[in-house]
């Protein structure tokens, strides 16, 4: 965007949702225009169309593991590329309306995930309870702040931006869960390689034997680690897969070049989700002495020779 005008950066709403909180940290309090979306596929929608410049959503937390809204909605409909990789600790109240007591909560509304990630607190704190999904956490205060439900597991700053009291804090089942949430704009320039990146893709495999395998061949021949890897159903037909995948490198990267030149022949689908600093506060492992762009450029330089006739 040029200087006068300020990036509009569509995220998982209502105001007070981990997405919020995540593109705060991201972003900084006046980094752009936040627009609050109903869900991952809308808050997608809105950069597919031109209506946001970037998305924040989430793709994957530690203790309940991949959104698969998200994973879909990126391996699906017109590309986007991930730019940022952003992380953030979770940590779950639960809250009600004030004069609520604590034993008289009958039904408890969150986002799935949070729901999943304080499923054995909650079990034991309000036996009995009924759960109910809501499109986000902060949109469960929401709907408990209009009467709609007796209590809601979400941020701490939810909590209070929907004017409700904390029934119970840290209701998490695994204390330090961490979710990552990815910033996704459209095709464009890719930020550019720092020596520390991480790059995404889905691979869709054929089916036969040890295509799964060829994939990972291609990265452990140029010494590329992979740092997540998991299926999804293609959605055409029972037993056809894609692999989502991230991997260290950039794609400027001579090694997480040719890797990715091979798998586009021996693929039957692959989309590239882009290339981006990894900020997970790790370091990508040390690349091999003969998976160095020198080391490639080198050896291309030998075979221009070879082909020209010399030895
Ligand atoms: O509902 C929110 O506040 C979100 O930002 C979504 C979301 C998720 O999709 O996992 C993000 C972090 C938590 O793990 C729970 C919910």
């Amino acid at each position: 965007m040029t200087g006068t005008t300020p990036t509009r950066y569509a995220y998982l709403g209502p105001e007070g949702t981990f997405a919020e909180s995540a593109l705060i940290g991201a972003v900084g309090p006046d980094g752009g225009v936040r627009q609050p979306m109903p869900g991952v596929p809308a808050a997608l929608a809105a950069v597919r169309a031109g209506d946001a410049d970037a998305a924040l959503v989430p793709l994957e937390n530690s203790v309940e593991g991949s959104v698969p809204a998200t994973m879909d909605g990126l391996a699906d409909g017109a590309p986007l590329l991930i730019t940022r990789e952003v992380f953030l600790a979770v940590s779950f109240v639960l809250a009600g309306r004030p004069g609520t007591a604590p034993d008289g909560v009958r039904s408890v509304a969150s986002h799935p995930h949070a729901l999943a990630q304080t499923a054995g607190t909650l079990a034991r704190l309000l036996p009995g309870v009924v759960p109910l999904p809501a499109t986000s956490t902060a949109e469960a205060a929401r709907q408990v702040a209009a009467g709609e439900h007796d209590a809601a597991v979400c941020a701490p700053i939810a909590a209070e931006r929907y004017g409700l009291t904390v029934l119970a804090d840290d209701v998490a089942d695994h204390p330090g869960a961490v979710t990552r949430f990815v910033l996704v704009a459209p095709p464009g320039p890719l930020p550019a390689p720092t020596g520390n990146d991480k790059t995404s893709l889905v691979a869709v495999v054929g089916d036969r034997t040890g295509a799964l395998l060829d994939v990972l061949t291609e990265f452990a021949v140029r010494g590329i680690g992979l740092t997540r890897i998991e299926s999804r159903p293609t959605r055409e037909r029972l037993g056809v897969y894609s692999f989502s995948l991230d991997c260290e490198g950039h794609v400027a990267d001579a090694r997480v070049g040719e890797a990715l030149s091979a798998l586009h022949r021996v693929c039957d689908g692959l989309r590239f989700l882009g290339s981006y600093p990894r900020a997970d506060g790790r370091e990508n492992k040390p690349v091999t002495p003969v998976s160095t762009d020198a080391a490639f450029g080198e050896a291309a330089g030998w075979l221009r020779q070879v082909r020209a006739g010399g030895v």
